[in-house]
C-alpha cells in the first residue's frame, strides 16, 4: 500500500537530468524490509556496491540518513564510501568519514541504567546505541503506551528527546533529527546548491523531508504510513530499489 494515494515519483534520471540531485535515503523500511529484530534484517550482499555506484553517478551527492548508529549501518552493509548521518542525525560524516557538525554526548549512565531496568522489568528489547537508547516492542505491541509514558517522563527529567518509530521508542539528546542532518550535509560540497530529495518510511523521516522541501526539493514516502511532507510515494523497499535503478 502507498501513503495517502500519492503519485509515483518521476524517474530518477529525469530529475537528475534537469538539475544536480542530492539524494537522502533512510535505511530501515526504505532500503531494507522491516524484520522482527534490529539484527534480523536481510541486506543484499551487493547493496553497498550498488549504493557506491549510485553515489558515483550522482557525483557524491548521496547520503544514508538513519536512526541506526553509523557503526551499526557498517556492520550490516560493510563500509560504504558515501556520506552518512547516523543516530537520527547526531553523527554526520562526509563520504571520506570526516565528521560534519557537532557530535552530542552519549546519554548519562544514570539514564542508561534506568532504561535498562525498565526494559528488563517490562518485556521490552533494549538496543544500546552510542548516542541514545531504544526500547523495542515489536514482539509485544501492547507495551506502546507504557513505554511512551516512561520515555516522556524520563526525557522531561533529564532534558532528552523522545523519538518514535516502527514499534520502537528511543531516547536521544535534544536537537538531533534528520532535518539537521540534511541541513548539515547541504552546507558543503558536493551537496551544496543541489536539489534535495529525501526518501523515507517513518515518522522521523518527516523531519528530513521537511528540510528537503525548505531547500526547494521534495519528499518521497515509502509504504502506507500517511505523510505530512511527501508529495510522492513508493510502495516498499523493493519499489525504492527499482526507482533507484539499484
Ligand atoms: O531511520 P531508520 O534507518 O529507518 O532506522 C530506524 C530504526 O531502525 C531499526 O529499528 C526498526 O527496524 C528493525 C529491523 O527491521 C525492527 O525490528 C524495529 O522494530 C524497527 O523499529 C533500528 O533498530 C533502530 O535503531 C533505528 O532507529
Amino acid at each position: 500500500m502507498m501513503a495517502q494515494n500519492l503519485p509515483l515519483p518521476p524517474d530518477i534520471q529525469a530529475i537528475s537530468g534537469e538539475r544536480p540531485l542530492a539524494l537522502f535515503l533512510d535505511f530501515d523500511g526504505t532500503l531494507i524490509d522491516i524484520a522482527p529484530t534490529p539484527d534480523g534484517i536481510t541486506v543484499p550482499p551487493d547493496l553497498a556496491a550498488r549504493l557506491t555506484s549510485l553515489a558515483e553517478q550522482l557525483e557524491g551527492r548521496l547520503a544514508l540518513v538513519s536512526g541506526r548508529a553509523i557503526p551499526d549501518l557498517q556492520d550490516h552493509l560493510g563500509i560504504v564510501g558515501i556520506a552518512c548521518a547516523g543516530s537520527h542525525g547526531s553523527d554526520c560524516r562526509a563520504a571520506d568519514g570526516t565528521p560534519i557538525g557537532d557530535e552530542p554526548d552519549a546519554l548519562s549512565d544514570e539514564v542508561l541504567h534506568e532504561v535498562g531496568a525498565f526494559a528488563a522489568a517490562n518485556g521490552f528489547a533494549l538496543e544500546d546505541k552510542p548516542h541514545g537508547t531504544a526500547l523495542h516492542y515489536r514482539a509485544n505491541p501492547e507495551l506502546e503506551e507504557q513505554g511512551l509514558a516512561f520515555a516522556h517522563a524520563l526525557a522531561l527529567q533529564h532534558g532528552l528527546a523522545v523519538k518514535r518509530g516502527k514499534r520502537v521508542i528511543e531516547l536521544v539528546a535534544q536537537g538531533a533529527d534528520k532535518a539537521g542532518a540534511v541541513r548539515n550535509l547541504m552546507q558543503f560540497a558536493p551537496f551544496a546548491g543541489a536539489f534535495p530529495v529525501f526518501v523515507g518510511d517513518d515518522i522521523t523521516d518527516e523531519d528530513g523531508m521537511r528540510a528537503a522541501v525548505e531547500m526547494g526539493g521534495f519528499g518521497i514516502a515509502v509504504g502506507d504510513r500517511p505523510s505530512e511532507n511527501a508529495v510522492y510515494a513508493l510502495a516498499n523497499p523493493a519499489a525504492v530499489q527499482q526507482w533507484l535503478h539499484l
